[in-house]
């Protein structure tokens, strides 16, 4: 098993963006019955890389990421996010959030939905309103401005939540199956999106998908963790180029491939094929 930390030194990077160290999840359900969802897992992410989380299901994906979005707080083991507790991150808005579901208000329009962490935190309008702009261009929505959810795609409605979460400019961006409900081109499209948006921004990603090739193609490196307790089984470096050059012919590439089979077999590890809960597609 190889370990998930890489040290600042390592890196030569400033202070990394997420450092999970040493945690533990268990959850007490009733009658005092345990779960462990999580068992030492360590984990640094540096500034602008792009993390995926992989793994059978209910190997704990999301437990990992809602304690580093502070939603959960670990039972032993700690989390920094810029070196920050992970509660003084999330007061600080050091990310943003985007789930499979694009939780957007129905009765906002796409400019309302997009603004709305700004106008929370006392953004004055005139700025509010270029920035809003700026991200409608990101994410190719500009005609779209006062249209309503209801009158969107779901990879349209997906777009939306991604600019929201980009609204404040954070440095982190925390996934969990964001394309999970889009039928396979809207989500290879998305995919195209998220690398270039991910590229411009430079903002560092963790991002939990039950899809290989969706975790090649994103990612700088790919977490693979086993079922429970979810422990980390180990940690691939997908060499596929930097952020620009992950276009849309990469997915025909060889080294693709290469890399979507060694995901394969770290993950059937020790079980046989078919484990549950993990796309080959
Ligand atoms: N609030 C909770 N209370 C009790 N057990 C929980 C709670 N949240 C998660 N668990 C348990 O922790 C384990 C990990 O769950 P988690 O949702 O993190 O897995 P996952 O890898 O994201 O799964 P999936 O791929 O199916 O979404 C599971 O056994 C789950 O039942």
């Amino acid at each position: 098993m190889s370990d998930a930390s890489v040290t600042t030194e390592e890196r030569g990077a400033a202070v990394p963006a997420v450092q999970v160290a040493g945690v533990d999840k268990i959850f007490v359900g009733k009658k005092k019955s345990t779960v462990t969802a999580l068992e030492s897992i360590d984990l640094t992410v540096a500034p602008g890389e792009f993390v995926s989380l992989i793994g059978p299901s209910g190997c704990g994906k999301s437990t990992l990421l809602r304690l580093i979005a502070d939603l959960d707080t670990p039972t032993v083991g700690t989390v920094t996010v810029f070196g920050k507790s992970a509660r003084q991150a999330r007061i600080d808005q050091e990310y943003g959030i985007a789930f499979q579901q694009a939780g957007l208000l129905p009765w906002r329009t796409v400019t309302g939905n997009i603004e709305l962490p700004l106008e929370l935190h006392g953004v004055a309008g005139a700025a509010r309103r270029s920035r809003v702009a700026e991200l409608l261009t990101l994410v190719g929505l500009s005609d779209f401005a006062e249209s309503y959810p209801d009158q969107l795609s779901g990879g349209m409605q997906q777009r939306v939540a991604i600019a929201r979460a980009l609204a404040e400019s954070p440095r982190l961006l925390l996934m969990d199956e964001p394309f999970g409900a889009l039928d396979e081109m809207t989500r290879e499209r998305m995919q195209t999106e998220l690398v270039r948006i991910t590229g411009e921004t430079g903002a560092a990603v963790v991002f939990v998908t039950h899809s290989i090739p969706e975790a090649v193609y994103l990612s700088n490196r790919v977490v693979v963790m086993s079922p429970r307790p979810g422990r980390i089984r180990d940690v691939l470096t997908v060499s596929l180029g930097t952020a620009l050059e992950r276009t849309e012919e990469l997915r025909e590439n060889e080294a693709f491939f290469e890399n979507v089979s060694k995901v394969r077999e770290l993950l059937h590890g020790e079980a046989p094929v078919g484990i549950r809960g993990v796309e080959t597609r």
